[in-house]
């Protein structure tokens, strides 16, 4: 049977019940994570590979920005790039997670030569990248709304580690302040974006497996850090060992 033609607005649950089943903030390292059950260098594991996700976000958003066809659009997909890179050295998201990785005693010149990187995390990275770069402007702009999830992972996360990890402070965490207003503002376009522009059955179907896609990328980062830094003997030759 084909699928129906949705309503905007039964698009919009469609979206949001795969959120509800499938984001990240239901993996059990994540849950793990913000109930205190991690050891530093498990955290220190997580922030590790979470900074290549960081790092090739704006590479993607660029990928993206070339491809979108009017000065509207690419205006409103710039400042995610700003937002990330910054407008001068120390500023912006990269600069920000170095400091969260700081903040765990990570050295930064190891953590941006990505020597330590689990081979999943950046299978997993790099596969959103090609993505966006590869399939249509609607299911690249569809992947990105994971973020209509995050600023309820992140606060949870956010209050979890304060008071569950000894070695972490609200300057360790810092990263996370301006993403709660930044991820609103992008996710809100990106959903009225593909509400207007997912016109059939087949471009709504794209955009709820975009969605699937994306929320596949961000599970496979925590179960290659699960796999490898909960049982031990699992890490792969020339990942980060923690002291
Ligand atoms: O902390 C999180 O759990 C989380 C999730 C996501 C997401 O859902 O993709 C992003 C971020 N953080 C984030 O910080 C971020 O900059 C970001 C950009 C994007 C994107 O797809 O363009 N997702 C996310």
């Amino acid at each position: 049977m084909s699928a129906p033609l949705l309503s905007p607005t039964e698009l919009e649950a469609a979206l949001r019940a795969i959120g509800a089943e499938r984001y990240h903030n239901r993996h059990p390292f994540h849950r793990a994570l913000h109930d205190g059950k991690l050891t530093k260098g498990q955290v220190q594991a997580w922030a590790l590979n979470r900074y290549y996700y960081q790092a090739r976000i704006p590479a993607k958003d660029a990928t993206l920005l070339a491809r979108l066809p009017t000065a509207e659009l690419r205006r409103e997909w710039r400042r995610r790039i700003e937002d990330h890179d910054g407008s001068e050295p120390g500023t912006g998201g990269i600069a920000r997670w170095l400091r969260l990785t700081d903040g765990l005693g990570l050295n930064p010149e190891y953590v941006e030569s990505l020597e330590g990187l689990l081979p999943g995390t950046r299978f997993a990275v790099d596969a959103y990248v090609h993505f966006v770069g590869e399939r249509t402007i609607l299911e690249a702009i569809a992947s990105s709304l994971t973020e209509l999830f995050s600023p309820t992972i992140i606060s949870e996360r956010v209050s979890g580690m304060l008071r569950n990890y000894d070695f972490i402070t609200e300057e360790t965490l810092a990263y996370f302040t301006p993403r709660l207003t930044q991820a609103p503002r992008d996710s809100d376009f990106a959903l009225a974006y593909v509400k207007e522009h997912a016109r059939t059955p087949h471009e709504q179907q794209a955009v709820l497996n975009a969605l699937k896609f994306k929320c596949g990328v961000l599970w496979s980062m925590l179960d290659a850090l699960d796999y490898a830094y909960v049982t031990p003997g699992n890490i792969p030759p020339g990942a980060f060992r923690p002291a």
